[in-house]
């Protein structure tokens, strides 16, 4: 059914920034939709010329976006979405599907700016552009099945959605839509390690980012829970239980549960702005 439906579907990026980049370049490499059956709008021209590097056409104003798609990303900032979206309001209707991405704004809100637009929300990550995302996703009220099919197989086509009761897709922007951040300090610091440790930097980085890709690949692919992999790695009066101290000596854990926390409050923050 999906298949169907992506080949009358038009996509269209309000806002042509790094997260719709990463998406339709993720679409478009997939097969899920090419790039010609792509727009953006944005009131960057340089961000523009981007798309159009892409094959995707640009539109002039988010308005005429809405004419030519009838599937719109919303991938602006949160601060700017109400105004984008309300600005958009007559151009919109009950044809078309908006899927925010703005990390913080309900749907009750977006309903309200958009009209009879049918709304979902999703909160993906940056690794869209790798077609390794980890998403989670509402449907609005008025949102169909057939929708949630069309949005599942998009982000499927870059990585791994979730459906998630609405009030916990800040939970989700804590771990995962902010996640990467916090994965990439860790590659950094790793890599600054080996650097102190004597190794090149070039070595360094390599060996400290496949060692996060082949532990996250361990713990999806084994479903072993991520203790017990610990364990296997780590030998009585060995190396890794030395660093195993140091680690918990700083709040290692305690840190990265705080930091999904917080991220998840400023979610919350900013859903009532
Ligand atoms: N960066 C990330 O890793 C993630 C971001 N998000 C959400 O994605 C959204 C976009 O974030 P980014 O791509 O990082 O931001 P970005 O700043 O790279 O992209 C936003 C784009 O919107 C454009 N824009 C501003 N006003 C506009 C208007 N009136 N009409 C059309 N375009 C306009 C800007 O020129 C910019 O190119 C945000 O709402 C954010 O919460 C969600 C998940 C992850
Ligand atoms: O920092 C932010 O607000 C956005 C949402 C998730 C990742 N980046």
């Amino acid at each position: 059914m999906a298949a169907d439906m992506l080949a009358n579907t038009r996509v269209g990026f309000i806002g042509a920034g790094q997260m719709a980049e990463a998406i339709a370049r993720g679409l478009d490499k997939a097969g899920v939709v090419p790039a010609n059956k792509m727009c953006a709008s944005d009131v960057n021209v340089g961000r523009m010329k981007v798309f159009e590097s892409l094959g995707t056409s640009v539109c002039s104003s988010n308005t005429k976006l809405a004419e030519t798609s009838n599937v719109l990303i919303l991938a602006v900032k949160p601060q700017v979405a109400e105004k984008v979206v309300t600005d958009m309001k007559p151009s919109l209707s009950k044809d078309h599907l908006l899927v925010s991405i703005a990390a913080g704004i309900p749907i009750s809100k977006l309903q309200d700016w958009a009209g009879e637009a049918r709304i979902v929300r999703v909160m993906p990550n940056v690794a869209c552009m790798v077609g390794e995302t980890a998403a989670g996703m509402s449907l609005g009220k008025t949102a169909t099945p057939a929708d949630s099919d069309l949005v599942t197989t998009m982000f499927e086509s870059v990585g791994k959605i979730h459906v998630v009761d609405e009030k916990l897709l800040n939970a989700v922007t804590g771990v995962s839509g902010s996640g990467p951040a916090y994965i990439f300090m860790a590659i950094e610091a790793l890599a600054d390690g080996g650097v102190a440790a004597g190794l090149t930097r070039d070595v360094a980085m390599s060996l400290a980012a496949q060692t996060v890709l082949g532990s996250a690949k361990m713990v999806l692919e084994t479903k072993k829970h991520p203790g017990e992999l610990k364990d296997m790695v780590t030998s009585p009066a060995g190396t890794t239980i030395a660093g195993i101290r140091e680690l918990e000596d700083r709040g290692f854990r305690s840190a990265l549960i705080n930091a999904v926390v917080a991220g998840a409050k400023r979610g919350e923050e900013m859903s009532k702005y």
